[in-house]
């Protein structure tokens, strides 16, 4: 991929992860988010699916790992990214499905180097993801018993040491996904509300006193690791 660009320097960007098991209910959250609070939804999976219907070695490639259940390199996903954070005019994004591992974490401080405010984490026992996704019926290539059983694995190895990763720098905001979709936003609306309220205080105050990106956005850190965690 070509040259993307960049964010103006100094530009004030608001970045959200939003990382769970496949099937924990991230598109379904960000989907709620976006309408209360104006975040551009950046879906990671959803870039991938948009790219794999390329006829190029690229696409093909993408295509193969997907059905897997494996994760694409992360400079090709970060890549994706940013073009469609540059492409959106917006300045506050909910990254959907990212980082998944240790890689992606690291291409996207070295190429996006944006903070992210917090990292809402969807945490739902395995039996009911599996429920979930074999319900879903969008027909996507990767939603069967054996692909969803890889993906689950991969969350567990790649996933859950980025999940510690954040939640040691008292950046992770845990919500229980195992409750409805709306019980959920309840506890989803409530983390974003706090953020709005510390931003808005941060832009009132004066130039001088106002805390960096990470701090501005530092809601009350989540509780203690879930089952999922510890599964
Ligand atoms: N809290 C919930 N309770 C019950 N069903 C839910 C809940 N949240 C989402 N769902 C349903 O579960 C399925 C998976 O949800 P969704 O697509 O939002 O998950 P996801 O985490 O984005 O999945 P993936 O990682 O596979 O893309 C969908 O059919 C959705 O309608
Ligand atoms: N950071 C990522 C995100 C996704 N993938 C690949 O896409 C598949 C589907 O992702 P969803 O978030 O839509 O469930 C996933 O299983 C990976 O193959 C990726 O590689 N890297």
């Amino acid at each position: 991929m070509d040259e993307v660009g960049s964010f103006p320097p100094g530009k004030k960007i608001a970045v959200v992860f939003v990382i769970g098991g496949p099937g924990s209910g991230k598109g379904t959250q960000c989907s709620m988010i976006v309408k209360q609070f104006g975040f551009t939804h950046l879906s990671a999976g959803d870039l991938l699916r948009e790219e794999a219907k390329s006829d190029t070695e690229q696409g093909t490639m993408i295509k193969n790992l997907m059905r897997e259940g494996k994760l694409v390199p992360s400079e090709l996903i970060v890549k994706l990214l940013l073009k469609a954070m540059l492409q959106s005019g917006n300045d506050k994004f909910l990254v959907d499905g990212f980082p998944r591992n240790e890689e992606n974490r690291q291409a996207y401080e070295s190429i996006i180097k944006i903070e992210p405010d917090f990292v809402l984490f969807i945490d739902c026992p395995k039996e009911e993801l599996e429920r979930r996704i074999l319900n879903r019926n969008q027909g996507r290539d990767d939603d069967n018993i054996d692909t969803i059983r890889r993906r689950f694995e991969v969350f567990q190895e790649s996933t859950l040491p980025v999940v510690q990763y954040y939640e040691k720098r008292r950046k992770l905001r845990r919500v229980d996904g195992a409750k409805s979709a709306d019980a959920v936003f309840k506890d989803v609306k409530a983390i974003f509300t706090q953020l709005n309220t510390q931003n808005e205080a941060s832009a009132t105050a004066s130039p001088h006193s106002r805390p960096t990106t990470a701090a501005a956005g530092n809601p009350s850190p989540s509780s203690p690791a879930s089952s999922c965690v510890l599964l």
